[in-house]
């Protein structure tokens, strides 16, 4: 029994120091992307995730610190939420079309900057906000930063899809040599649905890709909207490693 209890405290409190690891690994690299990245007058894209609440509290002390004006364009409810809570300026692409900056988070990153992005099911708006954009910054915890898109993230390719076409499209990935799943809710019945009031099918994959190719091959599927795939859109990603340092890692040269 005190054996047990022991093992069983022992097991709580290494879940504590991983999480609290990892909760400030996020913290750290979204403050050295908001200071590094944010200027007065900037136009902002805020992604979407759990680092992302970190980069905007971050925003929010330096906006008032410094007195800066930045204009905040939201990628999803959540974001657009933590804008309002902040009392953040917040606009939207139709009053603020052209950014400079979208600071957002990832599932995945590999040394090309290539994304899996869409964990929290807002890859849409995500990829809309990230192409408008002058700059994509992504921050990160050190267990999304890997070799090779599917070494860390096992979970599949988010993909975006209307709801009357999810059979087809899921017939169509398996085609494509992928395993699709349809990504169903935790605390409702049924399916997850988006923000755009669309599906989710986490398409899993085993070896990698040509990730330009695939995205291209996804996009170009009926039914598909958009892909959690981000090929080519972030410029530097910062991860914050389990020792407390930022690990900075630029696009590289094409
Ligand atoms: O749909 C969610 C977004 O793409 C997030 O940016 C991504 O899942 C990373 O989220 P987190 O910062 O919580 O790991």
């Amino acid at each position: 029994m005190i054996l047990r209890r022991t093992l069983m405290h022992t097991s709580t409190l290494f879940h504590k120091t991983m999480t609290s690891q990892v909760e400030q690994a996020k913290d750290a690299a979204a403050l050295r992307a908001v200071r590094e990245h944010v200027y007065d007058g900037c136009r902002l894209g805020v992604g979407s995730g759990s680092t992302v609440v970190y980069a905007v509290k971050h925003l929010a002390e330096l906006v008032t610190t410094a007195g800066l004006n930045v204009t905040c364009v939201p990628t999803s409810f959540q974001a657009r939420q933590l804008i309002i809570e902040h009392g953040l300026h917040l606009s939207d692409l139709s009053q603020t079309p052209e950014l400079d900056v979208v600071i957002d988070g990832a599932d995945e990153c590999d040394p090309q900057l290539n994304l899996i992005k869409g964990g929290g099911g807002c890859q849409l708006q995500e990829k809309i906000v990230a192409a408008c954009g002058k700059k994509m910054v992504v921050i990160a915890d050190y267990r999304k930063k890997s070799q090779e898109l599917g070494e860390q993230w096992k979970k599949g390719i988010p993909i975006e899809v209307v709801p009357m076409a999810y059979v087809p499209v899921m017939n169509k990935l398996r085609s494509y040599g992928l395993e699709p799943v349809l990504r169903m809710a935790q605390s409702k019945a049924g399916p997850v649905v988006t923000d755009n009031s669309n599906f989710v099918v986490d398409a899993k994959f085993t070896a990698p890709h040509n990730w330009e190719l695939l995205e291209t091959k996804l996009c170009r599927t009926p039914g598909v909207v958009e892909t959690g795939l981000f090929v080519g859109f972030a410029s530097v990603a910062y991860f914050g490693m389990k020792d407390g340092s930022v690990s900075v890692l630029h696009k590289p040269p094409v």
